[in-house]
């Protein structure tokens, strides 16, 4: 039986966790899967990597309304795939043998492993680990309608679908979320012929319902997108794929080289032995954490077992993993003096076309929450002198506010680079900054495309205070 002053289960953000601080101690990390984790293997890194030749092929159509005669020739598929992961697979193996090989305190466990009790852990061939403190980095894994056909070949999950060996003619994506969003601005703009099946009636229908609605007509403006469509089974046919799906009671069928499945994930706890130790979860399967990120059962810490990442949150997000880790390197290096995660104004950027960036409240939490003392306004890109330049008829910035506090409640932006316009807003949410020192206090360098959020801000019309800069 091996003994550790730390055991790490995952090595995505868990990876993060092994400072200089732990030179002196006993480490193990501990990942059945590819070194690194999630985001940099199989989600953000690369799909971000799809996403900017994804746009650069798409800007052929917006230059045409500008007069710019620009042809799209085709993507080299093949050529993008090895870019990508000639560049991440380097980074996969460089970390992985730099924790097996280099750090005579480390050890690498590349096996999946489950709880036996509190502190120790059994690997899959049946080595034992204890550990005075472990950390549950265990992430999440994509889930899959249960239905006929779903395991046929040509059926992918985002873990795969990177990595095809031809760029598909004909892509069925099913889900309206993120990855589903993300995948399908991608390979319409790479030249697929995609279909993006949604069970519900709108894409994206989690966010503010404005933006959900406007984001759903700006992708079937440029994919075809089929709404309020259950699927019922997947089987091979003509040397392709059939879907079958009921839509508003009557049949929907699809033909594909290529079929996606985009239908949420869920964290990777069922398989971790934590249930019968009694640790907390949500409905969700996630791992209840306190503001330490210390593991709770029955409401209580388990003293030494740490969460953080898809494993032990809602948001399902890098950044969120990313903070989280933060916070515990300082927890599990003081423990008599730990500082709380803070997650008051968590932002999320979705890829696709048109960008979509959001923090804070929707319209209908906000309103549920302060009734008539919200503002709220909706400022077209097109108002500005940049969107004019762009000829710009879908971005929107839509802001919330409390008419009485003046500060904000939420920012909810569609259109291009939104992920960039929306930051100075996350940093005065975070900041408690006021509208009117917000909009008015820094300059706004004109005629530059964040003016649309300045004047969103100025639009808000928050009673001025004496104190307000001009
Ligand atoms: C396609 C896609 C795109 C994404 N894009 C973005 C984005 O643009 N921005 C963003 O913020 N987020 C994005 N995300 C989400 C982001 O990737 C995750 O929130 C983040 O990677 C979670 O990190 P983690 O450390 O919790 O888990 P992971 O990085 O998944 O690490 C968990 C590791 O634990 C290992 N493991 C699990 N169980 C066991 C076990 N029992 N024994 C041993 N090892 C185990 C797994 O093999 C895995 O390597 C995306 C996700 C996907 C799928
Ligand atoms: N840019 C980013 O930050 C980014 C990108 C990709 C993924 N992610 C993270 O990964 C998570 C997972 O992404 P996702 O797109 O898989 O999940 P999601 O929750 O965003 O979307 C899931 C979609 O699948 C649909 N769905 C669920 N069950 C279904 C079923 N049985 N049949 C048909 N449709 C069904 C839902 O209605 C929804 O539209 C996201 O929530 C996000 O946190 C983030």
């Amino acid at each position: 039986m091996a003994h550790y002053d730390l055991a790490i289960i995952g090595s995505g953000s868990g990876n993060s966790l092994i400072t200089e601080y732990w030179d002196t101690q006993k480490v193990a990390i501990i990942d059945a899967g590819i070194f690194g984790g999630t985001c940099l293997n199989v989600g953000c890194i690369p799909t971000k990597m799809f996403v900017y030749p994804g746009q650069l092929a798409a800007s052929v159509t917006q230059a045409k309304a500008l007069g710019v005669e620009l042809k799209f020739e085709g993507a080299d598929w093949a050529g993008i795939r090895d870019r990508i992961f000639g560049r991440i697979d380097a980074i996969s193996e460089a970390g992985k043998n730099y924790r097996a090989h280099e750090l005579e305190n480390v050890t690498l466990y590349t096996e999946h492993v489950s709880f036996v009790s509190e502190h120790e852990l059994r690997t899959a061939s049946g080595e034992s680990i204890t550990a005075d403190k472990i950390v549950i980095a265990t992430g999440s894994r994509a889930v899959l309608p249960e239905v006929p056909g779903i395991s046929l070949p040509g059926v992918h999950t985002s873990d795969t679908i990177m990595r095809l060996a031809e760029l598909p003619k004909r892509l069925v994506i099913l889900g309206g979320g993120y990855i589903a969003s993300e995948f399908a601005a991608v390979f319409a703009a790479l030249g697929s012929e995609v279909v993006q099946v949604n069970r519900s009636g709108a894409l994206m229908r989690q966010l503010d319902a404005d933006i959900s609605a406007a984001f759903t007509t700006a992708a079937a403006a440029r994919w075809r997108v089929e709404l309020d469509a259950d699927l019922r089974r997947i089987s091979e046919h003509d040397g392709g794929l059939q879907l079958e799906f009921e839509q508003d009671g009557a049949p929907l069928t699809l033909e594909a080289d290529v079929v996606l499945v985009a239908t949420g994930r869920t964290p990777n706890t069922d398989a971790l032995g934590v249930a019968q130790l009694g640790f907390d979860l949500r409905e969700d399967g996630s791992l209840v954490v306190d503001d330490y990120q210390r593991v709770l059962a029955d409401g209580e810490p388990v003293p030494g077992i740490f969460g953080l990442g898809d494993a032990a949150n809602t948001e399902q997000l890098k950044h969120v993993a990313n903070r989280e880790a933060r916070v515990l390197i300082h927890n599990l290096q003081h423990p008599d003096a730990m500082r709380p995660m803070d997650r008051r104004f968590v932002p999320a950027a979705v890829f696709t076309n048109p960008q979509i960036a959001y923090v804070g409240a929707t319209e209908a939490q906000a309103r549920a929450q302060h009734g008539d003392a919200v503002c709220s306004v909706i400022q077209d890109y097109g108002s500005t002198a940049y969107g004019w330049a762009m000829e710009d008829e879908e971005g929107i910035v839509k802001l919330l506010a409390h008419r009485e506090t003046g500060l904000l409640l939420g920012a909810h932006l569609m259109g291009h680079e939104a992920a960039l316009l929306i930051q100075p807003l996350i940093q005065a949410m975070s900041m408690n900054l006021e509208v009117n020192t917000m909009a008015r206090g820094p300059f706004w360098i004109h005629p530059a495309l964040s003016e649309v959020v300045e004047n969103a801000l100025l639009s808000l019309q928050i009673p001025a205070r004496d104190s307000d800069p001009l």
